[in-house]
């Protein structure tokens, strides 16, 4: 709005006299302006005097002539001027102020530039009305909130455009009705007749919720009318319910935060940290409140946060050190509407690793359990076949061949050999190949139950047969493998007594249970087995002959694993696939030197012993090969002592590797070479009769040179 100054308000149609100018043209020019007065100057243009109307009546009245000249006539000294840019509202208290109806105005010289007068200024008053009548009107429709104004009676004077709309009535349909006719209850009494606001009403209007402020409009310090705010509480709830919206999310972003076990900074464009979460507060050794707000390179040295800020592109799984530590970290850019707002960081803490080897082991146990569900749920669908047993030992495989010529006989068996030689695996094989494969294979491991719990094991009970005896009585193990195969592991250890309870049966075929008088068939294949000397026993008296002889009609003794190496390359690699199969590992293949070594080892456990180390190295390999490294302790230091033990060997060590590596590869190539004429040159089947996969069968042939 701009100002208002006297220039604008005055009138620059004016005539002035000069002092020689005669009483006839002062008249004449008088007439010409429509004016009361004539500014009288001086040469140089400042004012002298003024010329009224009245001075020249005066003078024409005291007889002068027209040609009297101005300067010898009475004209008016005191003349009331005004600055040429003095302000509008200075104007209006000198006017009010003042009887004179005309004021001569002057520039900065003090010359004349216009004639102010009382009409001309209450035009400008009209005007500057009409100006301010149209600013208000802007304003007001420009106000986001509703207005009505109303006068001391509650009539509505005035509505602005927001008021229109929200209550659909148009400004000439609601001027001069009275405010209570469009808005209820709103108590207007007390504003319009005592003045006193009222502030902060809630109403309704049709779906909108207002809240108005009533305001009364004093005058002469009495009422004299009020105005109605209305502001629309619509958007205000909708934007509330955002906000509460907006933080149920926020919270739920810290809750998410706070759980992710992974240190977590958020930063804005500027690199200011805007959150963290604890582990983060916790990581870098800082309360939340030292790190947020915070540039974040004050508190992660090399940070490459603000970098993805400018690049935009997300850094995921980088090796980042921190404290001179490695930490896996990913960064995130922050993007809404295609720009970049600012970066998340993730930290990965340091046992990563702990937490990627648990996740191995996880998958390797589930790995572990499903073969072993496998295994175990469909025992009658794996059955153990002498297919299973591995070797290339010569006398082991024609026992094998006799085994299953006996597996087709009820002839008892009595299977000799170390522990851990496959004793239980050839019995099982001898079941599965024999006629009463659809029957049980019932073992009985003759050390491990207490003797005298060996009896009611072995015969079974009648009901109520003793104090502490299951009430419906228990099936014993005879009667269970009646028709299959009662497998009597560690034979050495049974009790005298009970050596000779089982000869009766064995002559018998036949046996009571205990407490019982009924008489049960026993109609089983014995296959017994021990690693004791039983013949030795029975010399020194510590197992019945009879039995031994009743035991011994067929007998079978497996060799060492120590006199059959060859085997040991074979069972290495067929356990190498078992455990990959089992763990999930990856081994390919198992250095020589790893094997030398393996070869050299006296294996008193034999291949049981043999499939812990593999099972073992399955577990811990770091590579795909097996190596000198990734064997147990024990077998390496072993080999260490050998060397040392003979040290005069040492020279001729390397010469005598030499040869027995020829001699392996010699042997190999022979062994693989006869599976293969035996499978007719298919060498998955060439795989199978060694027992080894066929990827294995390929390296190996080519490593032999076939
Ligand atoms: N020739 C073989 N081929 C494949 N696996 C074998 C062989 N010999 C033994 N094993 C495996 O070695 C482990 C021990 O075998 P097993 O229990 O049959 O030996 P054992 O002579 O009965 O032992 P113990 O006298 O201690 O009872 C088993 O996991 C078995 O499958």
């Amino acid at each position: 709005m701009h100002t208002l100054t006297v220039s604008s308000i005055m009138t620059q149609k004016f005539e002035t006299l000069k002092m020689a100018d005669t009483l006839q043209r002062a008249a004449l020019l008088m007439r010409k302006s429509k004016l009361d007065v004539l500014p009288v100057i001086g040469v140089d243009g400042q004012l002298l005097g003024l010329m009224t109307k009245a001075n020249l009546y005066d003078a024409v009245a005291a007889g002068e002539s027209p040609e009297t000249p101005v300067e010898n006539i009475s004209i008016k000294k005191d003349v009331v001027t005004l600055q040429e840019n003095m302000p509008y509202n200075e104007v209006t208290e000198i006017v009010k102020n003042s009887k004179v109806g005309t004021a001569i105005v002057l520039n900065d010289q003090n010359k004349v530039v216009g004639i102010f007068t009382k009409a001309s200024w209450i035009m400008a008053m009209f005007e500057n009305e009409t100006l301010l009548n149209h600013q208000m009107q802007i304003i007001l429709n420009s106000m986001h909130n509703g207005l009505v104004a109303m006068d001391a009676a509650g009539q509505i004077t005035r509505i602005n455009q927001t008021a229109e709309k929200l209550f659909g009535i148009t400004t000439s349909q609601a001027c001069g009705k009275p405010v209570s006719l469009f808005f209820k209850g709103l108590e207007l009494d007390e504003v319009l007749l005592k003045g006193v606001v009222s502030i902060g009403i809630k109403s309704t209007y049709g779906e909108h919720t207002l809240l108005c402020n009533i305001t009364p409009m004093i005058t002469m310090e009495k009422p004299n009318g009020a105005i109605i705010i209305f502001q629309d509480l619509t958007d205000l709830e909708c934007i509330a319910s955002e906000l509460e919206g907006v933080t149920k999310l926020y919270n739920t972003l810290q809750s998410v935060m706070e759980i992710a076990y992974d240190g977590i900074i958020v930063i804005d464009k500027e690199g200011m940290i805007t959150m963290a979460n604890q582990a983060a507060a916790d990581f870098f050794n800082k309360s939340r409140e030292n790190i947020v707000a915070r540039p974040v390179d004050d508190i992660i040295e090399n940070s490459r946060l603000c970098d993805v800020v400018k690049t935009g592109v997300a850094e995921l799984n980088q090796l980042q050190f921190i404290n001179g530590n490695p930490y896996v970290v990913s960064r995130m850019p922050i993007v809404r509407d295609g720009k970049v707002l600012g970066a998340v960081g993730k930290i990965l803490f340091s046992n990563f690793k702990d937490v990627r080897n648990l996740a191995q082991k996880l998958i390797r146990l589930d790995q572990k359990i499903a073969y072993y569900k496998n295994h175990l749920g469909n025992d009658n669908d794996k059955k153990i076949t002498f297919d299973q047993i591995i070797t290339s030992h010569d006398t082991f495989k024609k026992i094998k061949e006799r085994a299953a010529i006996a597996a087709q006989s009820s002839s008892s068996i009595l299977i000799t050999g170390e522990s851990g030689t496959g004793k239980e695996l050839m019995a099982q094989s001898i079941h599965e190949a024999g006629t009463g494969r659809d029957k049980r294979l019932v073992k009985v491991n003759c050390a491990a139950i207490p003797a005298e719990l060996l009896e009611s094991e072995f015969f079974g009970y009648a009901p109520g047969a003793f104090t502490g005896a299951q009430k419906q009585g228990k099936q014993g193990k005879l009667a269970l493998a009646d028709g299959g195969t009662l497998f009597l592991d560690e034979i050495g250890d049974m009790s005298a007594n009970l050596q000779s309870k089982l000869l009766r049966v064995l002559q018998d075929k036949s046996f009571e249970p205990i407490g019982s008088n009924k008489t049960i068939q026993a109609n089983f294949r014995v296959i017994a087995a021990t690693n004791q000397d039983l013949y030795q026993m029975v010399q020194e008296k510590r197992f019945r002959g009879d039995l031994y002889y009743r035991l011994n009609v067929i007998h079978f003794h497996i060799p060492p694993l120590r006199q059959r190496p060859q085997d040991i390359i074979l069972l290495v690699h067929f356990f190498i696939e078992k455990y990959n199969h089992i763990l999930g590992s990856a081994i390919q293949d198992i250095s020589d030197d790893a094997m030398n070594l393996l070869q050299h080892h006296t294996w008193p456990g034999n291949v049981r012993e043999l499939e812990n180390v593999v099972e073992r190295v399955a577990n811990f390999v770091k590579g795909n090969i097996i190596e000198i490294e990734d064997l147990p302790p024990n077998l390496k230091e072993k080999n260490m002592e050998e060397k040392q033990v003979s040290p005069s060997m040492a020279g001729s060590l390397p010469a005598a590797g030499q040869r027995l590596q020829k001699s392996r590869e010699d042997h190999d190539k022979l062994t693989i070479q006869a599976a293969l004429m035996e499978a007719g040159g298919n060498k998955a089947k060439a795989a199978k009769l060694l027992g080894i996969s066929r990827s294995w069968l390929y390296t190996k042939m080519s490593r032999v040179g076939l």
